[in-house]
């Protein structure tokens, strides 16, 4: 049997929650061997991030060489990557590897508001990240800073998406949990010539850390697993929407999504592991 790989190029997390460590729970639940290639290690909990360190970029071209040396991922996505020269040095491997199921997570800014990539790394995600991707899956605020565009109406979210595919990104995915509708948290993906909706029904719920993190990380394991864009947007929509809906009330703020909620749906023989929904 061939067993799908995935690897994260990402920061850590130390709440467990967001980063590297709710990339790795998703490939897991999602049946994928999960890798990791370390950017920056985050003192970080539910209430907030307390500290960033960054690696040199040196050491994530050696991780980046060792896995692919030996482990060539079926596919690889990337989260936070925090400065210009650790975008361009993932980046540059990439391309030299030849990884092409790529999906990047364009990583800015944590919930709670602090820097997750440097202001003068923006530039270096359009000019060597997105040319060497297939997906972004940016929020609206990083759709925003990403293109200048300002996300006010529908027309102005098909015209960031228009200029993220123009950067290179063969798929734009631009997710709909910052756009404000009490009702809804729709997404939506433009293939350079459609654009589809991928619906979802908004949980109004604080415990939001790490969405984002887990909606790209399945989409990667879905194209490690051989699944389409499509097929694998649509699968992660799946994933992230039962993860918020059983997220974890735990910490004394913004408690985790629930990687273990899609499987515990769809498979009664894992038993509920003491969750009870609120
Ligand atoms: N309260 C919510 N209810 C349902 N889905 C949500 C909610 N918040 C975010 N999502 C979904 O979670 C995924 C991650 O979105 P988002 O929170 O916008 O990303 P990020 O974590 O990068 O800010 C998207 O599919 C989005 O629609
Ligand atoms: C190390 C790390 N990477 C990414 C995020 C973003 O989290 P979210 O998925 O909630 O936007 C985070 N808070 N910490």
């Amino acid at each position: 049997m061939k067993i799908a790989k995935a690897l994260t190029i990402a920061g850590s997390d130390s709440g467990g929650g967001a980063g590297i460590q709710a990339d790795l729970k998703t490939f897991q639940e999602l049946g994928v061997y999960g890798m990791s290639a370390l950017t920056a290690v985050t003192a970080q909990n539910t209430l907030g991030v307390q500290g960033v360190y960054p690696l040199e970029e040196d050491a994530v071209v050696q991780q980046l060489r060792s896995v692919g040396s030996d482990l060539p991922p079926d596919a690889v996505k990337t989260g936070m990557l925090y400065s210009a020269e650790i975008v361009r040095a993932a980046a540059g491997e990439i391309a030299a590897l030849g990884w092409a199921k790529v999906v990047v997570d364009p990583v800015m800014i944590a919930k709670g508001g602090s820097t997750l990539l440097q202001q003068e790394a923006v530039s270096a995600v359009i000019e060597s990240l997105l040319p060497v991707s297939l997906v972004v899956t940016p929020n609206i605020p990083e759709a925003e800073a990403l293109t200048g565009v300002k996300i006010t109406a529908l027309h102005s979210k098909l015209e960031a998406a228009r200029r993220l595919q123009d950067y290179g990104a063969r798929y734009v995915i631009i997710k709909g949990g910052h756009d404000g509708d009490p009702d809804t948290a729709n997404d939506l993906v433009y293939d350079g010539s459609g654009f589809t909706e991928l619906p979802g029904t908004r949980i109004r719920t604080s415990h939001t850390h790490g969405t984002g993190c887990t909606f790209s990380a399945a989409i990667a394991a879905g194209l490690a697993k051989g699944l389409s864009v499509m097929e694998a947007a649509g699968l992660a929509k799946e994933f992230i929407q039962a993860a918020i809906q059983d997220s974890l009330a735990i910490g004394g703020g913004h408690g985790p999504t629930n990687q273990w909620a899609y499987r515990l749906r769809t498979d009664k023989s894992v038993g509920n592991g003491g969750i009870s929904r609120e």
